[in-house]
């Protein structure tokens, strides 16, 4: 039941228990409950101190997120927040668990805080495209000073107890029970003036250069935010926070907040919230894959430790893995055993931990894998010498190990080919560095048991990844869309774009880096590897520019032919100052390099405008995620959103790929791709997706009825 009680401990303190599991979320409801609550709280004459607490050991987790898709109704937070500040009588917050959001905010309007030292607080509505506009702008400043406030709220970052009482968020930190403290403590305080207790009424103190650090905190953000409002909202509330008075500072919080609250951006990352829980639990079949048992793995081995094994060692070991770490180079082995153990030691850092959790041993032999319950195989992009080591990995380990391949596109049915049993064979694909992406792909083979499956997903889970179950195919998910991506970048160079150019329109719409600058950092035979193997490659002859029937683009192949690898080399798409070089500067060499060659081929260069950029890469991308989910390789767009928000750059504050689209106007993105492939009938990859065809013709649902959209098609076109 979703409300909050009301109870009189002892005959003289009023308990308040936030009830809404599973985090307490501030719902029509609850908001409500809390509202009588301190009705009846000013008319018992008995009752001489208030304590709040959550319900289950949890204090509150912020307004129910939930409710922001449809009209407010209810009482609002705000005068609910001010009337308990007003009470004469003490008013204590005893947080357990978690205090986020307009969770922290309600704590803030009581007049003393006590938390449990586990207890996490903050405010994060940031990162949901919003503002703490429950007073949390303007009395948090007025708590812990400015400088303090403006970094947690225009990051949003969660910090534990005990930071919140070295910063004077809480009066006492607790390893007890914090609700008997709390209610102690209330009773103590009885009789106490309240005045000074209320933060609204306290002055903001703020550095005598106050205009100097909020600009500072503007262009942090600015810089930081990739375009994204609220950040830069956030600090305008504070601005109000240190140069207004309290009433005009809400003032202001509250116009900020509804500029943002409309705004696509909140919708958006409102949306990537849900959809990251959401991609956890299903598998592109449409199973649920977390109904399947798991096995707990203890030892794992790691095969390959160039820049990803190395990476996915360290990670294990983060997560409490014990690691067989086997290469068969000595030169690599060598390096390996040097650079895993400062990774390590750097990681464990992060996390605060004074030793790594795992325990890593070296080895030059697969022999040395027999005990291990898991293994990941990461070597080369080499599908016969993949086989070779999944064959072997089949006689040496133990019956019942789950054997996972790091490839970024290959067959999985092609590797568990070459075990016994093929059902325990999936995909693990990680992105570098494996041991800081948040993103991991679980490729489920058609073979692939459920509980292989699980067991992948979970593990991930423990290594801090965000998980999501993908189909087999080539490049899966993120790098099959990732194809006709690139393929018009190429594209956009040949007609008159420079590299620079299409960058700057892709870096604008928020990413960090456009394509040919990350093409140089991941390197650009990383690539080219792939489309030898793909036989697309021509070497010695004038390459033309059609390959197996369609447009192709010989322009990376011609890079790296010419040595151009991109910053390992000090030259690509652009200069650097030597080999590993990281400052990317224009190259005259390329921009001739380009004449030259469209001169050779006859094209005849035209100025081309930041909205055919953006439209064609990021359209051709999308258009390959309506095919995917058509095709069933992802279990539905949140799993595609998610992979390329955490994988791939894709800005939060967009949503990701296909909620963009839907943002666009499905019917625009079908028309614009209508009209590109008119212009480029040679581009198989322009044509629309007949599933995104079959939504326009539904009437666009929203992005959130896809699934159902899909799934529904599925069964129709069976009958
Ligand atoms: C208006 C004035 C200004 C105020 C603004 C705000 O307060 S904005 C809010 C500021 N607050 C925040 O930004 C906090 C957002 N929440 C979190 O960061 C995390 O959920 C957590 C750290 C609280 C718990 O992590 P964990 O790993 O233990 O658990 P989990 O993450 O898996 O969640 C479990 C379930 O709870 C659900 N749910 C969670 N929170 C909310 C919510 N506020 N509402 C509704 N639902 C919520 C979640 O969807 C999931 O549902 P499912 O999938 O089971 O149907």
């Amino acid at each position: 039941m979703k409300m909050a009680t009301y109870s009189v401990l002892s005959g003289s303190v009023a308990l308040i228990t936030l009830q809404n599991p599973p985090v307490n979320a501030l719902s029509e409801a609850v908001r409500t409950g809390i509202t009588d609550a301190v009705q009846r709280t000013l008319k018992d004459p008995q009752v001489t101190s208030v304590v709040i607490c959550g319900q289950n050991g949890r204090f509150c987790g912020g307004a129910d997120i939930r409710e922001f898709a449809g009209p407010m109704s209810g009482p609002p937070l705000v005068p609910m927040i001010h009337a308990l500040e007003a009470m004469e009588k003490p008013v204590v917050a005893a947080i357990e668990g978690l205090a986020l959001g307009g969770g922290l905010e309600l704590a803030l309007g009581c007049h003393y805080r006590i938390a449990h030292s586990q207890a996490l607080l903050g405010l994060p509505e940031v990162t949901l495209g919003l503002l703490p506009a429950a007073g949390g702008s303007q009395r948090l400043p007025r708590l812990i000073g400015l400088p303090a406030a403006l970094d947690l709220i225009t990051t949003g970052r969660h910090i534990s107890a005990s930071e919140a009482l070295k910063l004077g968020i809480v009066d006492q930190v607790t390893d007890d029970n914090a609700l008997k403290m709390a209610v102690e403590f209330a009773r103590s305080v009885v009789g106490q003036p309240l005045g000074p207790r209320r933060l609204s009424t306290r002055p903001c103190h703020s550095p005598p250069d106050v205009d100097s650090v909020l600009d500072q905190a503007l262009a942090q953000v600015w810089q930081r935010g990739r375009g994204a409002l609220a950040p830069v909202a956030c600090v305008g509330a504070l601005r109000a926070a240190a140069t207004l008075p309290y009433a005009q500072g809400m003032e202001k919080e509250r116009e900020l907040m509804a500029t943002l609250f409309n705004s696509g951006q909140a919708r958006a990352l409102q949306y990537a919230f849900f959809s990251q829980r959401v991609v956890g639990k299903w598998q592109p079949s449409g199973a649920r894959w977390d109904n399947s048992t798991t096995r707990t793995i203890r030892k794992a081995a790691v095969i390959g430790l160039g820049t990803m094994g190395r990476g996915i060692v360290v990670a294990l070991a983060l997560a409490g893995v014990s690691v067989v770490a086997v290469e068969s180079q000595e030169k690599q082995l060598a390096a390996a055993r040097q650079m895993v153990p400062e990774m390590l030691q750097r990681g464990a850092g992060r996390r605060g931990l004074d030793t790594p959790p795992g325990v890593i041993s070296f080895s030059s032999g697969l022999e040395d894998v027999s005990e291990v319950e898991l293994v990941i195989e990461a070597v080369f992009e080499d599908m016969a010498l993949k086989r070779r080591i999944f064959s072997r990995l089949a006689t040496v380990c133990r019956p019942g190990t789950v054997l996972c391949s790091n490839t970024s596109g290959l067959d999985i049915d092609q590797l568990a080919e070459a075990t016994q049993n093929p059902a325990l064979v999936v995909g693990m694909h990680f992105f570098a560095p494996a041991h800081v992406m948040k993103l991991l792909e679980v490729v489920c083979g058609p073979r692939s048991s459920p509980e292989a499956v699980a067991t992948a997903m979970v593990l991930g889970k423990r290594m801090g990844k965000v998980s999501v179950a993908v189909g087999n195919c080539p490049g899966f998910v993120g790098n099959r869309m990732l194809k006709p991506y690139m393929e018009q970048a190429n594209f956009l160079l040949e007609e008159g774009a420079t590299p620079q150019q299409v960058d700057e329109a892709l870096e604008g719409f928020g990413f960090p880096m456009g394509v040919f600058r990350m093409s140089d950092l991941s390197g650009l035979d990383v690539g080219w590897r792939v489309r030898k193997e793909a036989g697309l490659t021509e070497q010695g002859v004038e390459p033309t520019r059609m390959r197996q029937g369609q447009r192709y683009s010989p322009l990376p192949d011609q890079m790296c032919e010419g040595g151009r690898l991109g910053q390992k080399t000090g030259r690509g798409w652009y200069r650097y100052d030597g080999p590993g070089g990281r400052v990317a500067r224009s190259d005259p060499w390329v921009q001739n390099f380009l004449e030259t060659y469209r001169a050779r081929h006859g094209l005849v260069p035209r100025r081309i405008a930041t909205e055919e950029i953006l439209e064609r890469c990021l359209y051709a991308l999308t258009n390959e995620g309506f095919n995917i989910l058509q095709d069933g390789v992802a279990a539905g767009p949140e799993d595609i959103d998610v992979i390329y928000v955490f994988g791939y750059g894709w800005p939060r504050h967009r949503g990701g790929p296909m909620f963009h689209a839907g943002q666009v106007g499905l019917a625009r993105v079908l028309e614009k791709l209508e009209h590109y492939q008119h212009s480029h009938p040679d581009v198989p990859h322009l044509k629309p997706s007949s599933l995104l065809r079959r939504l326009v013709a539904a009437g666009s649902p929203p992005v959130q009825k896809w699934r159902e959209f899909i799934s529904k098609d599925r069964v129709h076109s069976q009958l």
